[in-house]
């Protein structure tokens, strides 16, 4: 007779939620056997390449393809007056606005995508795209956002310059985008009117590029006999993408595939539609052969989806004691020639709202100005689910600044604000409804573990030292983030709401495929989804096989960004797996001619209460769900789950660093980054940490030194990675990482998101640090990034930079 397996072998045969299960991923990645979109080839593909104008704004006189077109091996070269006649000059956007897909006339942004050269091969194609001759007829630029709202600045906008309303409200000036306002502005006034004290800040969070290293691109391939379009691309969101295609091309869906296969990072900057893409679907249409596009590391980090550049200005108003009254924030955000900002929800600036943070603020004012310049579009969320790294940037910075006006310290002036565990559900002031939380004790094991007092002491030591050459910094960061967009009523893409969704199919030997709407970039979906089903459903994880990214297979889903995947398509992954469960209830009850309700769930079997020894696994299950169910079920065990998820999620975290910055030199170096992160009921902690390794790797990146600058005339300063800062190994701090578990009450395993958090939370962290180096001299704030040049500016402002 089979001996039964022990409690533990089995719970480590499932491999379910908590183990620490290797990446099933890994040996392929590793091996090289990962499949991109530009490893992709199809017989008889051409190549496509944009010509991009050299002017940040200017006027086109005219454009002569001629040349271009004589040169052997060149098929098509596309401009805006051939895709006029489709209609497909111009493209809608994500945030309501539209965006030329070819330049129609006129360019907007230095690297704006003018023709489109379709050729033999990428090598012929960058030759004759040489040969496309434009003739510009230079305008000024304007690229600071306050300029732009000049009565005479350059008109950025002129196909849209009357119109006083846009997609979002009323329009103030041709350059300005919207007004968005929420909050209780006569309570928040009047709360600062009486208040004892008060503080205000302004700050400016700069304009990054989320720079994956797979850059995006595109492989479309129409079948001009079936009338099949299938396109191999670099998405995010592949469902979204074949919707937004099916109403720019008016081919029913059902006749359009969309594959994201391997993607080598997306963090934000995969989520949109770019014209690249549009240009290869339509030349792969009119020449009925597959057309590749592929960007190079430029024009990825000047034309596709940049991050950030928000003008921010923060007020708080508090008693003598630092208990905050109020707080008011007015934002001019930068969203570039085009509102594309890939922001998921119904409000203009995302999740900005959630700015009041961790603490209990019960008035708050925000309004924020959206503004057109002459530089990318985008606005997409690096990392953060839209506008909340920015909001957390804000509120972190506003607290400590109180703090050093009122001489408190930076970490107890947090003690006295928190929400207390007992307030969850929080209404905060701005209208969300904070699920979970546990603020106090998560810092009070980050000061303890980075033995606080000790460093405070060490510190003061330095500081009275006046040959020290060191100065040090303390910073500290407890950030409420929000992800897990979202509920259908708040959140939505070209009007589809934003679930996600799940199909698992179980085969009669007991192993399985599931198949999700969402979409790994290097998150490990394939094995922590397993995990999920393992644990609710008992099959191992080994046997599951997980499938996303193709929109032929995969149920419709909204695709992985704003770290929804877990509070999202896991909620639906945990319900079809309760169906799979409860079906094989029935059917485990009928093998044991015993009632559904006289049977225990037990890790991967079904046992009869009171008998143990009487009991059906998932794999006897499995096989008698194709030839033995009780009567009148049908055969087969499988189970669809499309969830919309009835709150966003409230992850947490207290995070520390020590810095030591050369006063002579600006230099710094991170002694010691503590992270503690709360994301609720963990999958695979192992992955967990690789995730939080991640975000603040790239959190490091952007406090640290990544910038987009621009000059007066438009031209993007650092378009390459020679200039903008991509951290190695030999840059990146050590992490320190560690954990609280407070679920979150409305997902069906507790699970919060957790990818983004790590970002959101360090770069506050680091500035906080940084100014902390400088606070005993009076600095309240200083903008990022924080590079070796900016420090010593700092340093040789206060005059402490000479020996
Ligand atoms: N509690 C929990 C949570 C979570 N988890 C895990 O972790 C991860 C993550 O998750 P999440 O948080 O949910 O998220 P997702 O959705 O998945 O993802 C997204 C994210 O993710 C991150 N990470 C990463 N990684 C990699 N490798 N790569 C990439 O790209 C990336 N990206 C980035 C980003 S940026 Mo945005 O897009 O900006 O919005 S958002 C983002 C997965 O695997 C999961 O399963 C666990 O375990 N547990
Ligand atoms: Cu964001």
């Amino acid at each position: 007779m089979e001996t039964i397996p022990t409690n533990e072998e089995r719970l480590a045969k499932l491999e379910g939620m908590g183990c620490s299960r290797k990446r099933y991923e890994d040996p392929r990645f590793i091996q090289g056997k990962g499949n991109y979109v530009d490893d992709v080839k199809m017989p008889g593909m051409l190549v496509g390449v944009m010509v991009r104008s050299p002017y940040a704004h200017a006027r086109i006189k005219s454009i002569d393809t001629s040349r271009a077109l004589a040169h052997p091996g060149v098929y098509a070269v596309l401009t805006a007056e051939d895709l006029k006649p489709l209609k497909l000059h111009w493209m809608p956007t994500l945030a309501g606005d539209v965006q030329a897909v070819l330049a129609d006339g006129k360019v907007s942004f230095q690297n704006q995508e003018v023709a489109f050269v379709v050729a033999e091969d990428r090598y012929i194609a960058a030759d004759a795209a040489e040969l496309v001759e434009v003739e510009y007829d230079e305008l000024p630029a304007v690229v600071d956002p306050m300029k732009a709202l000049f009565p005479d600045a350059p008109i950025i906008r002129e196909d849209i310059q009357d119109s006083k309303v846009g997609a979002h409200g009323v329009r103030t000036h041709p350059n300005h985008i919207f007004t968005w306002d929420i909050g209780d502005k006569d309570k928040t006034d009047r709360a600062f009117d009486n208040a004892e004290i008060t503080v205000k800040q302004d700050m400016i969070y700069q304009r990054v590029h989320p720079c994956p290293l797979e850059t995006c691109g595109c492989v479309a391939s129409y079948d001009k006999i079936r009338g099949d379009l299938t396109v191999y691309i670099t998405s995010q969101a592949p469902h979204v993408v074949r919707t937004v295609v099916g109403m720019l091309s008016s081919i029913p869906e059902s006749k359009i595939r969309i594959i994201s296969p391997d993607i080598g990072g997306g963090f934000g900057n995969k989520v949109g539609i770019y014209p690249g893409y549009v240009c290869a679907i339509v030349a792969s249409i009119v020449l009925g052969r597959p057309v590749k596009w592929i960007e190079s590391r430029t024009e990825n980090l000047t034309t596709t989806a940049f991050a950030r550049d928000y003008h921010m200005t923060g007020e708080l108003a508090a008693d003598k004691d630092g208990k905050i009254k109020a707080l008011r924030v007015h934002v001019t955000a930068d969203h570039g020639a085009f509102d594309a900002c890939a922001d998921p929800s119904k409000w203009p600036a995302g999740m900005f709202h959630v700015v009041t943070g961790s603490y209990d603020i019960p008035n708050a004012f925000v309004s924020v100005d959206g503004i057109y310049t002459n530089k990318c579009p985008g606005g997409v969320s690096y990392r953060c689910s839209f506008r909340v790294t920015e909001a957390v940037y804000l509120i972190e910075r506003m607290v400590d600044v109180l703090a050093q006006k009122l001489g408190i310290d930076k970490a107890e002036i947090r003690f006295r604000n928190f929400l207390r565990k007992d307030q969850f559900p929080y209404q905060s002031a701005l209208g969300l409804e904070f699920d979970s939380g546990d603020y106090e004790p998560a810092l009070r094991k980050g000061l303890a573990a980075i033995d606080y007092p000790a460093m405070r002491a060490e510190q003061a030591a330095m500081r009275a030292d006046p040959t020290s050459e060191t100065l040090m910094g303390i910073g500290i960061c407890t950030f409420t983030e929000i992800v897990g967009a979202g509920p259908s009523k708040s959140c939505d893409i070209l009007g589809i709401g934003m679930f996600d969704s799940c199909e698992i199919r179980v085969h009669p030997d007991g192993s399985a495929i599931a198949r999700m709407g969402t979409i790994s970039q290097g998150q490990g979906h394939q094995t922590t989804y397993a995990q999920i089903i393992a644990s609710e459903a008992g099959i191992p994880a080994s046997l599951i096989k997980v499938e996303e990214g193709d929109t032929s297979t995969a149920p419709y889903g909204l695709g992985t960004y704003g770290s929804r995947s877990t509070p999202v398509a896991g909620a639906a992954i945990a319900r079809a797996s309760h169906k799979i469960r409860e079906k094989a209830r029935k059917i485990a009850a009928h093998l044991l001619e015993v009632s559904p309700d006289d049977l225990e769930f037990d890790l991967d079997r079904f046992v009869v209460k009171g008998a143990p020894d009487q009991a059906k696994t998932m794999k006897e299950v499995a096989w008698a769900a194709y030839n033995n169910v009780p009567e009148g079920m049908e055969m087969g065990l499988e189970a669809v789950d499309y969830y919309d998820p009835p709150n966003f999620t409230y992850p947490f975290g207290a995070y520390l660093c020590v810095l030591d910055v050369n006063r002579f030199s600006g230099e710094t170096k991170v002694r010691r980054f503590y992270a503690l992160d709360d994301c609720g009921t963990r999958i695979n902690p192992m992955i967990i940490e690789g995730q939080i390794h991640g975000g603040l790797t790239e959190g490091f990146a952007v406090a640290m030194g990544q910038q987009l600058t621009y000059d007066e005339a438009g031209n993007v300063l650092g378009g390459t990675l020679m200039d903008y800062f991509l951290p190695t190994s030999m840059e990146t701090p050590h992490w320190e990482t560690d954990f609280t578990v407070t679920p979150s009450p409305h997902h069906p395993i507790g699970a919060k998101g957790v990818a983004e958090s790590p970002h959101v939370g360090s770069i506050p962290c680091f500035t906080a640090a940084m100014v902390d180096a400088f606070a005993h001299l009076g600095v309240t704030h200083m903008n990022m990034p924080h590079n070796s040049f900016r420090v010593w500016q700092q340093s040789h402002a206060l005059g402490i930079d000479q020996r």
